[in-house]
């Protein structure tokens, strides 16, 4: 199977930024992808809870998911809609980060909330408090797809190694892990947590990303760390795309997931333990 990861500055505007995931969308599918995988929150990226209330949309009134279904149907693949920042069912008031598994039919095969919120003080002058804006997801999520099984997750998620593996254990053979990682800690932290979560699991990883420096509003401007990447089930880098923009393909084959759990089967020696005490 072929994986485009559509690498993205998203700005604030809902409307331009589903304009531009249908042209890169459309060259995806030219270059031969079968499914093609978007940012977190590539929607709307914003530091702005006003504008956000003002711009963002619940589920089923959403044009830029509305969009991104009409534009899978149209060009006959699969599309991982990182995830679309989202007004939450009421009587929840904030926001929920929701990916969506998006069929060659335009149909919504799976959805997942991301569980855990980045409310985290990286240095003086860069913090995120998520929970304040979105309301966390409280289940894990597996995808069936004719490429193979999806385990969705997103950004700070990676953080959590346990969700991967029960992702993997229960059938995934993908992990899809859309982001908008920080200028703080992705230097360090993205590329070895991605390829830990492949190691364990044996899986593929796919990390499609925000990168670069976003719209302003209000003076409450974001950078994001970019490097989309895809890890091979043995921890392989097959991408690292850098800090520009683009659509990035990579071609997968399951038959490498069996092989390095054959190698190494380290998903199936799970011990009981007591304590610590
Ligand atoms: O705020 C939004 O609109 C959408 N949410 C995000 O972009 C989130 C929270 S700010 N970003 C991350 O989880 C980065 C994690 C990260 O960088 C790390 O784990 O180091």
């Amino acid at each position: 199977m072929r994986a485009a990861l559509l690498q993205m500055t998203s700005s604030d505007d809902p409307a331009q930024n589903l304009a531009t995931m249908r042209g890169m969308l459309a060259r995806a599918r030219d270059e031969g992808a079968q499914i093609a995988l978007t940012p977190e929150v590539c929607n709307c990226v914003s530091m702005d809870r006003g504008h956000q209330a003002e711009v963002l949309r619940p589920e089923d009134a959403d044009e830029g998911l509305a969009g991104l279904r009409a534009a899978a149907a149209e060009l006959g693949i699969w599309v991982l809609a990182g995830s679309l920042a989202l007004k939450a069912e009421p009587p929840e008031t904030r926001f929920v980060n929701r990916s969506f598994l998006i069929s060659p039919e335009g149909e919504i095969a799976a959805r997942y909330d991301k569980m855990h919120m980045f409310d985290v003080q990286v240095s003086e002058t860069e913090t995120y408090r998520e929970s304040s804006g979105y309301a966390p997801g409280g289940r894990a999520v597996l995808a069936d797809t004719p490429l193979g099984t999806l385990g969705l997750s997103i950004c700070y998620d990676v953080r959590f190694a346990y969700l991967y593996r029960a992702l993997a254990q229960a059938g995934a053979q993908v992990l899809t892990v859309p982001a908008a990682f920080s200028p703080g800690t992705g230097p360090m932290h993205w590329q070895p947590l991605l390829r830990a979560r492949a190691i364990e699991t044996g899986c593929y990883v796919l990390a499609p990303a925000q990168t670069g420096q976003h719209a302003a509003r209000a003076g409450r401007s974001r950078r994001t760390y970019g490097h989309s990447m895809v890890i091979s089930p043995w921890g392989e880098v097959l991408l690292d795309a850098g800090t520009d923009p683009g659509v990035f393909c990579v071609d997968l084959d399951m038959g490498a997931v069996e092989e390095a759990r054959r190698k190494v089967p380290a998903l199936s020696h799970d011990r009981q333990f007591e304590g610590p005490a």
